[in-house]
């Protein structure tokens, strides 16, 4: 589906009455550029047949609805903050009708991965685990850290969220593995460690390991630890609100007009490569 005019977007919002689902419903009704145009959640979600932005007690004079269909039928491009399983359902579906898609889901296995890049193959998708502008500097700057500290400094990732978040450690915390094992021209699955207990014996040199917290409200917090010897290097994030994931998703919707096909990161968004 083409767009309706070059300057506004007709976007549909998966998991519309989730955490980030209301958060970007009510970034797009305040934005100039962007239209909500279909708001989709999953069988049997109380939310089916509310209005958007109804826990607002506003009206978008859009509801809620499960018909993927119905969903995506007025709609340029689906923002997706769900679940691996639903996620890879709309992509087909998005695929099937020429929609374009953000996708700012965590937990994809690599199967899924390549499942999303097949469907990339037919339209446009931005893909990243965390959508924040200060997470994707952060993350230029563990690239250069994992140059410079490449030898006598040990690499810990420190990750914690609240309570409700179903999967460990977070999307943004293994791209962060990734980043810095890539700049340091290896690969993380050599090098991760995910869980220690008991008699573990002494840190491997190599080893990138992982920590996660979960409790509250924590919106979400990274930490990468530098460990040598006599000194460390802390490069931290944290998000206190969920108004960047939703404000950066809106820059990938943006970047996505005109674009046919290829699979696009928050690098290609915000000019980071390089
Ligand atoms: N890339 C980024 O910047 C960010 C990524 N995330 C990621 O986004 C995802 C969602 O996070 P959050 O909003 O906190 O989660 P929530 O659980 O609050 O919201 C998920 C929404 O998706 C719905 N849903 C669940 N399973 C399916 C399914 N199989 N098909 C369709 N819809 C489904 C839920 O419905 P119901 O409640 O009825 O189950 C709910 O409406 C997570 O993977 C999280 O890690 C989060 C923040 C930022
Ligand atoms: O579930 C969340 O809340 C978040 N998930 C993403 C992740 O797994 O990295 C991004 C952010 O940290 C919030």
């Amino acid at each position: 589906m083409s767009a309706s005019s070059p300057s506004l977007r007709r976007v549909a919002v998966a998991g519309a009455s989730g955490r980030m689902g209301r958060m970007l419903v009510e970034a797009i009704a305040a934005s100039s550029d962007c239209r909500l145009a279909g708001a989709l959640d999953i069988p049997g979600s109380p939310a089916l047949g509310q209005d958007a932005l109804a826990h607002l007690g506003r009206s978008s004079g859009v509801a809620i609805t499960s018909d993927l269909q119905a969903g995506l039928a007025d709609a340029d491009v689906l923002i997706d903050f769900t679940r691996p399983e639903g996620t890879l359902a709309h992509a087909a579906a998005c695929a099937a009708a020429g929609v374009q898609m953000v996708i700012g889901t965590t937990g994809f296995s690599e199967a899924q991965k390549a499942e999303l890049q097949a469907a990339a193959d037919k339209v446009a998708i931005v893909l990243a685990p965390n959508m924040s502008v200060g997470v994707n500097v952060t993350l230029k700057l563990l690239q250069m850290a994992a140059r410079a500290l490449d030898q006598g400094y040990d690499i810990e990732v420190i990750e914690a969220h609240h309570k409700h978040k179903v999967d460990a450690p977070s999307g943004t915390a293994l791209k962060m593995g990734e980043v810095i094992a890539e700049a340091q021209g290896t690969r993380l699955a050599d090098r991760a460690v995910y869980e220690r207990y008991g008699h573990t014996g002494e840190r491997p040199a190599n080893a990138i390991g992982f920590a996660t917290v979960r409790g509250g409200d924590i919106v979400g917090d990274h930490t990468v630890l530098f460990a040598g010897t006599g000194e460390r290097v802390e490069i931290s994030h944290r998000s206190s609100s969920r108004e960047g994931y939703a404000q950066g998703s809106l820059r990938a919707v943006r970047f996505l007009a005109g674009k046919e096909a290829g699979l696009f990161d928050m690098f290609d968004v915000l000019g980071l490569n390089g």
